[in-house]
């Protein structure tokens, strides 16, 4: 019989044979006998790397906000193995064991299971945000598979760190079409309970997995699906070869072991080096000759070619049902442009920014524009905002905390968001909301240029540029006190103000362009002047935020080919529609008057609409805040903000 995954070559000794060998390799003993020859190896790159095998190796996991980017970044890979995930799952649960999905370099990104032995695999950091490459803690299945190339199981002692011994882990690396590894499954338990199909669960997922990568990944080549038994067609045990132009440019594991070839021969062989006979026609069944010599049943398929869209020629819309709307590029009037240009040039020169502004008016997306353009680029920008975390957590969540420095710490420590802006940029947004005392450590950090974790142990120094931002007026916090007059002179050495909406020159043309821009290339729906006037005129009290809310809503709604008039406005904007002066003219003077932060810029007017708007998504939503809050298209915070300044508004009990 052929071999169609490659299997785990680590032999089975009994745990007094591993302690044995153990105890010699540590003695000096180069190859002792009683252990695997995968494990030996990775113990020999261990001493090799000066790690520790007593004491506690350094598993630190990474904040909220980077696990989140390094997930994103692994977005297709998690959903492609969601169903092995799931049905791994049953069997997890029942065994008391866990399978962890981690990203090509071993950082554990999920974990699903067993909850209770969940909680003993945290004591030795096998958590989500973690890395379990073997260079940082010494052999394990997931760090040493991964360098291996191959499934593994790494049992009891044959971890080369003692406190990882309670551990019995079976991890199989996932390759993609070109023998790319891209992540790894790993299914662990406890060590003292045998579970004997641990591997060949996780061999099966991961060529399951492999297996759907191949579906619709080749348009216009020549896919070849073959096996010695035509039962296994169109199973995760077939051969797939890809060629194009009769080269081969892609396969899976079964089809380069059924043919005894390594990942060297893509782009090296042609189809006349591994079969007899012709390529044959798509869709037929049918046998072929190996130049090996074996008799395989092959069926070749041709992917359709997917027709590339000439630049020139907008996209066709389809003929029914919503299309998906596009989130439309950061734009930004001329001012504001200049505004960036000059706070990135003044954060490349060590100058902290403070961006002030309206909820909704782009706050976040002109620190990210800061970041995009400046020299820190490609490294983190870590965001945490003041108003949203409890009191309680921003201290943990900004200078971190070290192993078990508080109840419900995690065992691991946690690194905290300044450590983790190390190097690229810390966005605090709301800084008004940072409660007085945390002030008080941030400026030293600021002065210090070192960060403290929460329960001790040394300060570590960290490079970052600052960003603040605020819907607040900061120094009239100062004035009352609410805020730090020494902080708010360091953060705010230059400050950008940036405009409401309804303050922007020309907003029938960003009507224009951000309608444009929603429909993604394809042609956009029409929409009426009276539509179009209704929208550059109204006040905008949530600014961006509602105004590419409701273009949406529009672009949702709109039939194709059919104009869209304002009977299709929200009600407020229509009702303000009516109460506005007729085309042409500008809008009221408290309106138009400058921007000053902290709302103080609202006219009366504006206040009534906002509340109004308010409560009437509350009022849809029975009340509940967070509803209402993703109704309105802000923040929960922030609405909780507008109700506290609502005269007579009693807080819900
Ligand atoms: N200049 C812009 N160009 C395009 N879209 C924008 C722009 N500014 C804001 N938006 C849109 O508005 C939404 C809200 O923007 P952002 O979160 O940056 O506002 P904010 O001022 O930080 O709000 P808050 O104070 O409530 O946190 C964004 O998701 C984006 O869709």
């Amino acid at each position: 019989m052929l071999q169609t995954i490659p299997s785990c070559d680590a032999q089975l000794f009994s745990a007094q044979a591993v302690a044995e060998a153990r105890q010699r390799f540590f003695s000096g003993e180069t190859a002792p006998q009683g252990i695997a020859a995968p494990i030996l190896r990775s113990w020999t790159r261990c001493v090799a790397h000066g790690l520790p095998a007593g004491g506690r190796l350094p598993a630190e996991p990474l904040g909220a906000g980077e696990l989140r980017q390094r997930r994103e970044k692994a977005e297709s890979l998690r959903r492609r193995c969601r169903p092995e995930l799931e049905a791994l799952h049953a069997d997890a649960a029942v065994t008391g064991s866990l399978v962890i999905l981690t990203d090509p370099t071993g950082l554990v990104l999920d974990t699903v299971g067993s909850a209770d032995f969940a909680d003993r695999a945290a004591k030795v950091a096998l958590l989500p945000g973690v890395s379990w490459s073997e260079s940082v803690l010494g052999t394990n299945a997931i760090g040493t598979a991964l360098v291996e190339r191959r499934p593994l199981e790494v049992r009891g002692g044959e971890h080369y760190a003692e406190a990882h011994g309670i551990l019995s882990c079976a991890a199989a690396p996932i390759l993609d079409p070109y023998g790319d590894v891209i992540g790894l499954l790993d299914l662990s338990g406890p060590a003292a309970v045998a579970h004997l199909h641990a591997m060949g669960l996780v061999q099966l997922a991961v060529s399951q997995v492999e297996h759907r990568l191949f579906e619709g990944a080749f348009p216009g080549l020549d896919v070849v699906r073959f096996h010695a038994d035509a039962s296994f067609l169109g199973t995760s045990r077939e051969g797939i070869l890809v060629f194009e132009d009769y080269r081969l440019v892609a396969a899976n594991r079964p089809g380069l072991a059924q043919l005894g070839l390594g990942w060297d021969a893509l782009k090296s062989r042609r189809y006349s080096d591994l079969f007899d006979g012709s390529l044959g026609r798509p869709g037929e069944d049918r046998r072929v000759r190996s130049t090996t010599g074996d008799t395989l049943h092959a069926r070749v398929e041709r992917q359709p070619a997917r027709a590339p869209a000439p630049p020139s020629t907008p996209r066709a819309a389809p003929a029914a049902g919503p299309r998906p709307v596009a989130a439309p590029e950061p734009c930004f009037d001329a001012a504001t442009e200049q505004a960036l240009g000059r706070a990135v040039r003044l954060l490349e020169a060590g100058v902290p920014v403070l961006i002030q502004g309206e909820t909704g008016s782009g706050k976040d997306i002109f620190s990210r524009q800061m970041h995009g353009r400046s020299s820190r680029a490609g490294r983190p920008f870590a965001a945490v905002n003041c108003a949203a975390l409890p009191e309680g957590l921003i201290e943990s969540e900004l200078f971190g905390y070290e192993d078990g420095a508080f109840t419900g710490a995690r065992r691991a420590g946690f690194k905290g968001l300044l450590r983790e802006a190390d190097g690229g940029i810390l966005f605090l947004d709301e800084i008004g909301d940072m409660p007085l005392a945390l002030q008080t450590r941030l400026l030293r950090v600021l002065q210090e240029r070192e960060v403290t974790p929460l329960g001790g142990g040394k300060p570590v120094p960290v490079d970052f540029s600052l960003v603040c931002a605020t819907h607040r007026d900061l120094k009239q916090l100062v004035d009352a006190g609410a805020f730090r007059a020494d902080l708010y002179f360091r953060i705010a050495q230059y400050t950008v103000a940036l405009p409401a909406l309804r303050h922007l020159p020309d907003r029938e043309a960003l009507v224009h362009r951000f309608w444009r821009e929603l429909a993604g290339g394809a042609p956009a729906p029409a929409l009426s002047a009276a539509c179009v006037e209704a929208l550059a005129r109204y006040s905008w009290p949530g600014n961006f935020r509602q105004f590419v809310g409701t273009l949406k809503v529009l672009h949702a709604l709109a039939d194709p080919g059919g104009s869209l008039g304002p009977e299709a406005l929200p009600a407020e904007l229509r009702d303000s529609a009516l109460q506005q002066p007729q085309a042409g003219t500008r809008p009221s003077a408290p309106d138009e008057a400058p921007h000053a932060p902290g709302g103080a810029c609202m006219g009366d007017d504006l206040q009534a609409v906002t509340r109004a708007t308010i409560q009437a998504a509350l009022a849809a939503c029975n009340g509940n805040i967070s509803m209402a809050a993703r109704r309105l298209g802000i923040h929960r915070s922030t609405l909780h903000r507008h109700l506290a300044a609502t005269p007579g508004h009693r807080k819900p009990s």
